[in-house]
């Protein structure tokens, strides 16, 4: 193990210095194990390694690399030890089969996943979700480096058991012992590997509490109506209607209402627009009891901005009971586009702000995010919730998240930069209270089916967060 440790330090796949994670964290250490693959000794060491470590501990059908620095080492292992593998793909293609998992194999075939390194775990989880999906046993996972911040205790939570060759303290030691590093180095790393051993994934405690406690610390009445519904019709979804008639709407909102706890519409993209159709559509709200979202993603000086609510030929504040706005122009668009602290809008009409985007590219990164939920914080008094891809770090717990890009089939995304995951992925990976469909279900044969079954994996995921953190 000493010497393998000098080897991958000698060939600068563990690198000492400054470096921004995945998750944020600024680390003094690096892995960069993708270097191995110009090692084939190197290579042979680690496969041999990591093959023992699988032999111990299960009896094995499968074997799964995580893409893409695991898969040389998933395929060797495979190779020299006859043992099948699959191939999990990041993105599924848009056309031919579609399949995120390539290769032969049965349901109920146990599956042992192959990973460099695991810091809070995601990446195991996320092949572990794909194989499960087709009814592979997932129950071990084995790794050359377990960075030992929460990764093990993560995955345990999922049933899966992490085994490691190499914990970073064991790394430490032998390159302190052969005077590749100097004390003062090898504590700096200790000394952070200490400091963030929490599991990552349990960061934010809005996630894990229930929505009864949640709604008690609501501050906008639409956010507690929201909370009272979704106990109520044990329901997180919210249908994004993008549909071009308000006919079509209508109809839509009155067969797929019992299931839904927010319709959301872009008044804008409405070729039949009406004040009398859409108090119609206001109706169907009321009896079937969900919210009427418009996406109207303002983002202009609060001058406009003000106008475009409650103005123009849409009047939005007279039936919206939840808006979107980007926190781009900053807090005071956010205060006073509802008008002064008189207006009734400021109650009926809760704003949603948008942190993250879920397209391709977007330029709503993880800073931007922290920075824009402080406006939230500002306009508190109107602000009901935020639309993200990610839970923040910390946040407000009587706020609601809105995930948009949610679509059960295969397929990761449009061919226009729309990024897709499953309603169990938004919910337990990424935060999700509220998922929101379009797609998926507007262009569904039984739209009424549908919706049950969104309906029903979109709880069943976010009863599971709550009951088991
Ligand atoms: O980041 C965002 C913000 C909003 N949306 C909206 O959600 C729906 C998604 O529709 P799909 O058919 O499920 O792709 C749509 O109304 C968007 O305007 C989003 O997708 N991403």
């Amino acid at each position: 193990m000493d010497e393998l440790a000098v080897k991958l330090f000698d060939i600068q796949a563990v690198k000492f210095g400054s470096f921004t994670l995945k998750s944020g964290q600024v680390s003094p250490i690096y892995f960069d194990f993708r270097l191995i693959v110009s090692y084939p000794a190197i290579l042979e060491k680690v496969a041999g390694l990591l093959w023992k470590k699988c032999s111990n501990n299960a009896t094995v059908d499968l074997i799964c690399g995580v893409p893409y620095t695991a898969l040389p080492i998933a395929t060797l292992i495979s190779v020299t030890n006859r043992v099948p593998m699959l191939l999990r793909r990041k993105e599924a293609k848009e056309y031919g089969t579609k399949k995120l998992i390539e290769g032969d194999f049965r349901p109920g075939m146990n599956c042992i996943i192959v990973e460099d390194v695991v810091t809070t775990g995601t990446s195991v989880l996320e092949t572990a979700i794909e194989l499960r999906k087709l009814g592979i046993q997932v129950t071990h996972a084995i790794v050359l480096l377990d960075r030992r911040q929460g990764g093990k205790e993560n995955l345990s939570k999922h049933g899966i058991e992490l085994s490691s060759v190499f914990h970073v303290e064991e790394i430490m030691a032998s390159l302190e012992k052969q005077s590749k590093v100097d004390h003062k180095v090898a504590e700096e790393v200790m000394n952070f590997i200490r400091g963030n051993r929490q599991p990552i994934l349990n960061r934010n405690p809005r996630l894990h509490v229930s929505l009864e406690e949640r709604r008690s610390s609501c501050k906008h009445p639409i956010a507690s109506r929201l909370f009272d519904l979704m106990l109520a019709k044990k329901s997180n979804l919210c249908v994004a209607a993008d549909l071009t008639s308000l006919d079509d709407v209508i109809t839509l909102a009155e067969s797929i209402g019992p299931k839904i706890v927010v319709l959301k519409i872009h008044v804008d993209i409405l070729e039949d627009f009406s004040l009398t159709k859409i108090m119609q559509l206001k109706e169907v709200a009321r009896a079937h009891e969900f919210l009427l979202m418009e996406d109207r993603k303002f983002a202009d000086i609060a001058n406009t901005v003000q106008q475009q609510f409650h103005g123009g030929v849409y009047r939005i504040s007279e039936w919206a009971d939840l808006i979107t706005a980007h926190p781009l122009p900053g807090p005071e668009m956010i205060t006073h586009m509802f008008g002064d602290s008189s207006s009734d809008s400021r109650r009926t009409c809760g704003c949603v702000l948008v942190l993250e985007m879920s397209t391709k590219n977007a330029l709503t990164n993880e800073d931007y995010a922290k920075e824009a939920a402080k406006w939230g914080l500002i306009a508190s008094d109107v602000v009901t919730g935020f639309v993200g891809q990610s839970a923040p770090q910390s946040d407000f717990p009587g706020w609601v998240q809105f995930t948009p890009g949610v679509n059960s089939s295969s397929v990761s995304g449009d061919s226009k930069g729309q990024q897709y995951c499953s309603p169990a992925k938004a919910v337990l990976e990424r935060g999700a209270d509220i998922i929101i469909v379009g797609r998926g279900l507007i262009k569904s044969p039984d739209v009424v089916a549908t919706a049950e079954t969104y309906r029903s994996e979109g709880w069943a995921a976010l009863t599971q967060r709550i009951t088991n953190p």
